[in-house]
């Protein structure tokens, strides 16, 4: 049978060539041309492939794009065809993440919510970089030209994408980085799957797709040259040895032909990328010096060709050696047999970007760590890092082997070589950690009902404003109650206490953290340690309500601590302990006497007035708003309150018990510190034997000082608890090289609400005067944006950003607004380093707008044109096959591959929006090339270029708002 042409078969079906063609390569098939020939079993797939493409609705296949996506690994968060074995897999795993995993498990028809919760869905994802290589087509949505990108550019010697059996779907769409269409020209990022800003790598206008955060602040310039690998400045940039300029007369001995031809600083189309023919560099010209390229024949004299296939003539002058200043026939021949054997390689494992990776099969999934690396990657999937750089590299984006990468990074490149990446939280972590031990603290806390529980006391943190009295009344409580009758009382601090009350006649246990202040409070909650039960606001009589009262007061409430209010100095003739009462009511601390449900105290600390009083209202508090209860009848679990390393006694720890309890011997892991306890002591310095639920004690025995608010429990046998040490210990090691955890910013709000991560904007207003904050609050909060989100204003303040503000951030996932003020010193580090987001405004109305525009879902970054480069075009290489490549040196900054470019002729733009598609230097790929050095560049299908034209690049780069 004779084999059916593309043309005929395409006419069969009743789609064009073109269609016919690409559904072919998304079929796996590649075909030349519509008068290719395509053995019957080809023909045969593409028959089922266009008629199963028939039964689907016609919004899922539009014409020139196909339907279906055979073997192709499916990105993360793309609407995945069917629930295969992919999507059953998580199934298993499903009911300890019941919100994320469950939205895995849903058959296709519900395909679209099948992402992770940081990708939006697929009709809001119509930022183009991301969203069209996963979607068939939303319905109209605006296909982008077809177009080479990284990897696929019809000049390349290896088709970097070329994943056998799956060309990408889409390969038409533009590749971050690539060819990302200019604002207008698709939507231009509404729903961008990013939970911040656009960062650089994501940015569709970018023309260097760094890893650097899109965030104002923090926007870098280009990445420094040597970040890449692979693709880097080592091979692509520049060669200031002997490369790159035009040899001087007579090196490399004399050529009569082909010899590189001195002076001529000429690029030529041979470099740019796909000919494997010889390559010549600039300054060279190829054999037989007829003008302009030419395919050098065996011992056609190719001198300047270092390539098989360029074929230099064996043993011939003017081999690679004169153009290239490599070494002559011995060089060439081991490199032949290397090209070889790379060449075998390639040919059982897919390349992306010219370098071999092991590729899966789009089900592997992948496990990363928060904060992960490259390195880490590649580790799982048993490739070599520097290959992922240059991967990701082909993809758009920039790192190096040790960089810590986001989530969204990870998800493009295991979409791109076929793994499904899931990263984990550290708290995911920690509960997998823990499992690998048969340790499952939730499930272990859920099976216990009322038969184990027991009663345990209250644990509470004194907070309030500076010298309100907090210290004070905290040693008043604790020298009249801690165990009277003991020698001497309390002897020392150990970071904690308990106290024994009597209430109603039964003798009751408080345990009191000895950390006075909201700061510790928390920093342990940004641990993730839930240590207070119940808060004591301390506010002095005689001076009222402070900035940190309400400070104190926000973090409380944003904890969902109840809190108790001590009205101190009440012994000062100056003390109005009302005016307490009603200022706080206006902060929604209703003393009860007024109808509210919060507990007054009225005491003095320097004169034990009324401790009694207090002590009773915390244990009302807690018996009216909390059930405590812990068993106590288990391995202890709890927190380390503080440390610290003495000299004589090694690392010496206080710890909550919080369920179960502690003994002298037991083994016990806290944060990333292990060992068996070998004593403890309460806080009168007494030698205790075992400490259960709520009980404050000191630890000696651990191999380091844990941090305060490191969780801790203890093991059967020491072997695992020093095994989840060094764990942790790996973690945090890794946990360093994260060098920002994105969280939330008011660009992404929408998309995280879409997302279903958040229904609530969290905000920290900070300004330079209180009528100001409270005008900016009251207009925020009248904000009408309907019922699906919502606006929490958790705390308000006058004064600089400070750390205890950005803390609060952090827990609570928060945006602070300062409004005409700026961060106090080492602030902005912090922010930085925490992820979190500070937007700075003198005009209340542009604050107001920017929420009110987050909240809607509507605020976009603005971008700003940025020029990157310029290269003036010195000579015109015409070929047939590849268009017009220009020849060309760089007068002004550095010319990067895939930025965007316009043709500038007599101070006239004659073209906009081209792209570099093709850069190289010599016959390498170059990924930039900087200014003194020549190059030859491709401008895509744009052919209209002279000499003297200048090329500039630019890219849009994220413009801080005022
Ligand atoms: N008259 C009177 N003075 C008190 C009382 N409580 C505390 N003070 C005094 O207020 C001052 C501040 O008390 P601290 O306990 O240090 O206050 P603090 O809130 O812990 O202060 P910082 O640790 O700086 O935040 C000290 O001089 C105390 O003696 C009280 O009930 N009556």
């Amino acid at each position: 049978m004779a084999k059916p042409r593309v043309h005929e078969l395409a006419k069969e079906l009743g789609i064009t060539s073109k269609e016919a063609i690409s559904t072919l390569q998304t079929l796996g098939e590649f075909v030349r041309g519509a008068s290719s020939t395509v053995e019957p079993p080809v023909a045969k797939k593409l028959r089922s492939a266009l008629a199963g493409r028939a039964e689907k609705p016609a919004a899922a296949a539009p014409a020139g794009r196909p339907a279906s996506k055979p073997s192709t690994a499916p990105r993360p968060g793309a609407s995945a065809p069917a629930p295969g074995p992919a999507a059953g897999k998580p199934a298993e795993k499903a009911p300890e993440r019941a919100p994320e995993k469950a939205a895995e498990q849903r058959p296709a028809a519900k395909a679209p919510e099948q992402r992770s919760p940081e990708q939006p869905s697929a009709p809001e994802r119509s930022a183009p970089e991301r969203s069209a290589p996963q979607r068939p087509a939303s319905p109209g949505a605006k296909a982008p030209a077809p177009g080479p990108r990284p990897g696929n550019n019809p000049f390349a010697s290896q088709q970097g994408m070329g994943r056998s059996g799956a060309p990408r779907p889409g390969s038409a769409a533009p590749r971050p980085g690539g060819n990302a269409p200019r604002p207008g020209s698709a939507a231009p990022r509404p729903g961008a799957p990013r939970p911040a800003g656009p960062r650089p790598g994501n940015n569709p206008f970018a023309a260097q797709q760094g890893m650097r955060s899109g965030r104002p602040e923090r926007q870098g310039g280009p990445r420094p040259q040597g970040q890449g690998q692979g693709q880097g400045p080592g091979q692509g940039g520049p060669r200031p040895q002997g490369q790159g300029g035009p040899r001087p007369q007579g090196q490399g001995g004399p050529r009569p032909q082909g010899g590189p031809r001195p002076g001529g600083a000429r690029p030529s189309p041979n470099m740019m990328p796909g000919h494997t023919t010889g390559v010549a560099p600039i300054g060279s010209r190829p054999a037989g010096g007829g003008a302009g390229p030419r395919r050098g024949g065996p011992g056609g004299g190719g001198g300047g060709f270092s390539r098989p296939g360029g074929g230099p003539g064996r043993g011939g002058r003017g081999g690679t050696q004169g153009a290239f200043g490599r070494g002559g026939a011995r060089g060439k021949q081991r490199k032949s047999k290397r090209a070889k054997r790379q060449e075998l390689e390639q040919m059982k494992a897919p390349s992306v970007g010219g370098v071999s990776v092991p590729h899966g099969d789009g089900t592997t999934v992948v496990r990363l760590r928060r904060g992960a690396s490259l390195t880490d990657f590649a580790e799982k999937i048993n490739a070599n890092p520097a290959s992922l750089v240059t991967v990701l590299i082909h993809l758009g984006e920039m790192a190096t082997q040790t960089q810590s990468l986001d989530e969204e990074t990870f998800q493009l490149l295991g979409a791109e070589l076929g793994y499904r990446i899931q990263v984990v939280s550290p708290e995911d972590e920690e509960r997998e950690l823990f499992e690998s031990f048969d340790i499952d603290l939730e499930a272990e806390a859920a099976a216990e009902g009322d038969d184990v529980l027991e009663a345990r006391p209250p644990v509470v943190t004194v907070m309030g404003h500076v010298d309100h009295g907090k210290t004070r009344l905290l040693d008043a409580i604790r020298n009249t109650k801690v165990i009277e009758g003991e020698a001497g009382g309390i002897t020392q601090h150990i970071g904690a206490y308990q106290i024994a009350t009597e209430v109603d006649g039964q003798e009751r246990q408080i345990t009191f953290i000895d950390t006075p202040g909201h700061e510790a409070f928390t920093a342990m909650r940004a641990r993730g340690a839930q240590v207070t039960d119940i808060a004591v606001l301390v506010v002095a009589a005689d001076d009222g309500v402070m900035p940190q009262t309400v400070e104190a007061l926000n973090h409380a409430q944003a904890a969902g601590v109840p809190i108790v209010v001590a009205v101190n100095k009440i012994d000062k003739p100056e003390a109005n302990p009302e005016k307490i009462r009603g200022q706080l009511t206006e902060y929604g601390l209703v003393p009860e006497e007024y109808g509210g449900d919060t507990m007054f105290v009225d005491v003095s600390a320097r004169q034990n007035l009324n401790i009694d009083d207090l002590l009773d209202a915390i244990v009302l508090t807690a018996d009216g708003a909390l059930e405590l209860s812990a068993n106590p009848n288990k391995d202890a679990r709890g927190v380390a309150i503080e440390a610290n390393l003495d000299k004589g006694r090694g690392a010496v720890s206080t710890v909550l018990v919080q369920s179960g309890t502690l003994h002298v011997g037991d083994a016990i892991v806290a944060g990333a510190a292990y060992g068996r306890v070998r004593a403890m002591f309460d806080e009168n310095g007494q030698s205790v034997e075992e400490a259960g639920p709520s009980r404050p004690v000191q630890v000696l025995g651990l191999d380091s000082v844990p941090r305060a608010g490191d969780t801790f429990l203890s093991t059967p046998e020491e072997r695992t608890a020093r095994q989840i040490a060094e764990k942790r210990q790996a973690a945090d090691r890794n946990a360093l090289l994260a060098k920002r955890r994105k969280r939330i910013t008011l660009e992404s709000f929408d998309e995280a609400v879409a997302a279903g991560k958040i229904d609530t904007l969290n905000l920290i207003i900070k300004g330079d005067v209180s009528g100001a904050v409270e005008a900016l609050e009251d207009s925020l909060l009248k904000i009408d944006v309907g019922e699906e989100v919502q606006l929490r204003v958790i705390h308000r303040g006058v004064g600089a950003i400070t750390q205890n503000d950005v803390n609060l951030a952090t827990v609570d996932n928060a945006i602070i607004i300062g409004f005409n003020v700026r961060p106090a010193e080492r602030v902005t580090e912090l922010a930085d380093r925490e992820g979190v987001e500070m937007k700075f405004y003198s005009v209340i109305y542009n604050a107001i707008d920017d929420v009110e525009s987050a909240l809607k879902g509507m605020l976009k970054p603005e971008y700003e044109e940025v020029a990157l480069g310029t290269a003036e075009i010195r000579e015109v290489y015409r070929s047939s096959k590849w268009g017009n490549i220009a020849g060309a040196y760089i007068t002004k900054g550095t010319i990067r591959r895939n930025s965007k470019a316009r043709l500038v002729r007599d101070g006239s733009v004659v073209a906009d929006n081209l792209s570099i598609d093709s850069l190289r230097r010599f016959k390498d790929d170059a990924t930039e090339v900087r200014e003194g050095y020549e190059c030859g560049i491709g401008l895509g299908s744009f052919n209209d270029i002279h000499e003297g034209d200048l090329i500039e690049t630019w890219e849009m780069r994220e413009k801080p708002r005022a």
